[in-house]
This record gives structure tokens, C-alpha cells and sequence, in this order.
């Protein structure tokens, strides 16, 4: 089966989205619409704007404590997450840390039966095993679709990233590092069992990420893709 991609699209309006979107779709098989780079107000029209494509998006609405953008107050965070969840999009990446916090959300999540992708993000080194595991066993209470990325330092780091493949069973799960070091687990990570690995349109949106063509290329080494 061909490895699969998902470029992180962080345009600041509506109509940047929609025309980074429909670029990046023409090669990629996923888009990730990180709509905390949008001011709160603009997000429906481009969840409007973007609808026909949403079937192949991953809606991301990151909050500062988590090195996103989101400006807002939680409250209004909370209840565009709802809003998104109502466009339906492939995947709407939730952070594990408000689904923890927010009963009631998960809730709202499993009974309109939305496609949640559980994330956790760490920007400043990759835990060890341990941590990584039990983060991995709480995350799949909220969703078979798991996301953790570290940050590696040492090429320990990222082995012990790609490592907790091992302990995935039937999760989809998505792992890998940030940061130079963690540059190999972009690729090998698909090879381990992630749905898609995060590219870039141009430049990188996080550090260590390929491009579009450069990860493309990479994969089109192995002569299937
Ligand atoms: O979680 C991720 C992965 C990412 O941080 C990366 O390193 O490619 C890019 C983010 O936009 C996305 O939400």
C-alpha cells in the first residue's frame, strides 16, 4: 500500500486555506487544517469555504498551552471544536489534555460519533518509555486514532519514539519526533504502521518536517508510491 501524507496547511484567511488546500490535495492524500492560525471570528467561513474537501482533512484548533495559536478563551475553543465536529472532517484532532479535562466534550465526541485523532505533543525532549507507554494506554481510552510527538535530542530519542510501535495493538497510531534527530521518524514512521506522516507545502510548519516533494520524493525511493 502507498505511504500516505498529510500537509499541515497554516495560512492566516480563509481564502490562503482554500487556495494552499486545493495545492496541496492535487499530490497529497491528506490536508491538516490548522485553523488556530485563523482570528476565532473567520473559522466558520473557512470551514465553509474548505466543505467539499473536508472528507480529506485533519481540523486541528491548538491552543497556546500546546503550542498552537488559538487565541480565544477555552470556552469559545470548546464550542468551535463543536462546530467543526458538525462539518464532519476526516479527522478532528483533539489534544488528550482537553479531552481530560472535558468530560462532558468527550462525551459530545463518541455519542455524534465524530472521528477524534487523541494528541499529544511534547517541544522540548522525548520522555522515556515508560511515560511514552502509559501515554499511549491513556490516550486510547479516548480514541483509536492516537497522535504523540516528541522532541529528540540524541538518536536514542528517536528510537525510543518509533519503539512504542511495538505496544500499539490495534491503535492507528501516529508517533514519531520533532527537531533534526527526529527527522527519520517522519519517514519510518509510516513504515511502522502511521497512517500518514506531516509534510509541509513550502516551509516547515514544525521543526524537522519535510516538504511535500521532498517527502514524496523519499518515498518514491522505495519504488510503490
Ligand atoms: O501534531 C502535528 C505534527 C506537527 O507538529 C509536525 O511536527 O509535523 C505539525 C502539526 O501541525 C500537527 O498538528
Amino acid at each position: 500500500m502507498a505511504t500516505k501524507v498529510c500537509v499541515t496547511i497554516a495560512a492566516t484567511n480563509p481564502a490562503k486555506v482554500v487556495n494552499e488546500l486545493k495545492k496541496a490535495l492535487v499530490k497529497s492524500d491528506y490536508a491538516e487544517l490548522r485553523l488556530d492560525f485563523l482570528k476565532p471570528s473567520k473559522i466558520p467561513f473557512c470551514l465553509t469555504l474548505s466543505k467539499k474537501y473536508l472528507d480529506r482533512c485533519v481540523c486541528t484548533l491548538r491552543p497556546k498551552t500546546e503550542g498552537g495559536k488559538f487565541s480565544g478563551t477555552e470556552k469559545e475553543r470548546i464550542s468551535i471544536l463543536k462546530l467543526i465536529a458538525e462539518f464532519e472532517p476526516h479527522l478532528l484532532d483533539v489534544e488528550y489534555n482537553t479531552l481530560r479535562k472535558n468530560k462532558e466534550l468527550e462525551k459530545y465526541f463518541k455519542s455524534a460519533k465524530i472521528q477524534t485523532l487523541v494528541s499529544w505533543h511534547d517541544f522540548e525532549k522525548t520522555p522515556d518509555m515508560q511515560t511514552l507507554r502509559s501515554m499511549l494506554k491513556n490516550m486510547s481510552k479516548f480514541s483509536k486514532n492516537i497522535k504523540i510527538v516528541t522532541t529528540a535530542k540524541t538518536i536514542d530519542d528517536t528510537i525510543r519514539i518509533l519503539s512504542i510501535y511495538k505496544t500499539a495493538g490495534k491503535t492507528n497510531l501516529i508517533a514519531f519526533a520533532m527537531g533534526d534527530y527526529g527527522r527519520m521518524s517522519r519517514i519510518l514512521c509510516t513504515k511502522l504502521g502511521s497512517p500518514y506522516t506531516y509534510v509541509s507545502l513550502g516551509k516547515p510548519v514544525a521543526p524537522g518536517q519535510f516538504s511535500l516533494r521532498e517527502m514524496r520524493t523519499i518515498l518514491a525511493l522505495e519504488g510503490k508510491n
